[in-house]
């Protein structure tokens, strides 16, 4: 056991990952949502259609038949297993679980053009390949086609799926607004950043953790609890995905080196670090307040070592150690959520695989 700087004890034990176990509920989600999201994205006029494949990664930049990245999935996977966390088969997810996928893609379209991302899995990114017109009008398209597909289904059930993912998509604005905003503050707080974590990726994966047990015909009591797992799965990934975009390996992550510092993001390990004092952390606010004076252009200049010596002096206040702590946190606080849902072992144990892996992952 060890103890956060708030004091809360939490488990220290890094989980071990079933990968088979976790690789075939990926690709479950992944073969499940395939063909609606295929059929989504054929009612797109060209060239959105077109743009729409790229990014999916079922066309190369030429046009060409493709088995590019498409992402991990994991939102789809947490979708299905909704549905069967609510006694129904995991096909009741699918809708929801196309949908959810349809939003992240959206947030994903826009988010590179705001930030200026020429990578994404590992390839150019939409707006770099095709005019960032083209990366709105995508964007904007998969969020309506998300709609439209719950819609369509027209049942009650559906009905509320949608009222769920709307409001989820209206926090991952407003998460998204305020990261940006954040960029160019001087200092966030803890519980800001938190706060925006919460709404930019916490909010969509509790809105997939709970989607497939709506649309299967869950009372809003159990919707709520697995949308608390969901919540708090997402401030775990958003931990993890904030030490991979200071040290994670490009290789993997498919993304730029130091892409959350080039863009002087108020990610948990600065926020963590510039709280933390002491030596390493002043030295830290000091850079990042010189920082605030130059341009985004400056800045993009800067050499690997003046990128990897923000790194250091991060990790050495304690910025890298205390986000490994939050993302166990929140993983504890996640599966401990599942105790209020009363569901076959099997797909709890699933839940809690999906879990160990968000916090393990590398990419
Ligand atoms: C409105 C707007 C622009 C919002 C942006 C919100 C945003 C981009 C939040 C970050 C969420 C996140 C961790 C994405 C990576 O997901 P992932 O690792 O699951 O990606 P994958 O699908 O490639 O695996």
């Amino acid at each position: 056991m060890s103890t956060t700087t708030r004091g809360e004890t939490v488990t220290s034990a890094i989980p071990a990952v079933d990968t088979a176990g976790v690789s075939a509920l990926l690709e479950r989600g992944r073969a499940l949502a395939a063909p609606v999201l295929r059929d989504a994205v054929g009612r797109l006029a060209p060239p959105m259609d077109a743009v729409a494949a790229y990014h999916f990664g079922w066309i190369d930049a030429e046009g060409r038949p493709a088995h590019g990245d498409s992402g991990k999935a994991v939102r789809p996977a947490l979708a299905l297993l909704s549905a069967e966390a609510a006694g129904a088969a995991p096909q009741a997810g699918v809708p929801g679980a196309v949908a959810v996928e349809l939003v992240h893609n959206f947030s994903l379209l826009h988010d590179d053009l705001m930030d200026g991302d020429e990578q994404r899995r590992g390839r150019e990114t939409v707006w770099k390949l095709h005019g960032p017109a083209q990366a709105i009008l995508v964007g904007d398209a998969l969020f309506a086609l998300a709609n439209e597909l719950l819609l369509e289904l027209g049942t009650v059930e559906a009905g509320r799926a949608t009222r769920r993912l709307t409001t989820a998509t209206r926090k991952l604005i407003d998460g998204q607004a305020q990261d940006i905003s954040y960029e160019h503050r001087e200092r966030v707080t803890v519980a800001e950043c938190l706060e925006m974590e919460g709404n930019k990726t916490g909010a969509l994966l509790a809105c997939a953790a709970s989607i497939g047990a709506v649309l299967g015909g869950a009372d809003d009591k159990t919707a709520d609890v697995l949308e608390a797992y969901g919540h708090h799965l997402g401030l775990a990934f958003q931990a993890v995905d904030d030490l991979l975009g200071i040290w994670g390996d490009p290789a993997s992550t498919g993304k730029q080196t130091w892409s959350d510092l080039r863009q002087r993001k108020k990610s948990l390990p600065v926020v963590a670090a510039l709280a933390a004092g002491g030596p390493a952390s002043e030295r830290l606010a000091g850079i990042l307040a010189a920082d605030a004076k130059l341009t985004d252009a400056q800045l993009a200049d800067f050499d690997e070592e003046e990128f990897a010596s923000r790194a250091a002096l991060i990790e050495e206040a304690g910025g890298r150690e205390w986000t490994s702590r939050e993302a166990r946190r929140q993983y504890a606080t996640a599966i401990e959520a599942l105790n209020g849902v009363d569901m076959p072992a099997q797909v709890r144990a699933q839940l809690v695989a999906l879990a160990d892996f968000v916090v393990v992952r590398k990419r």
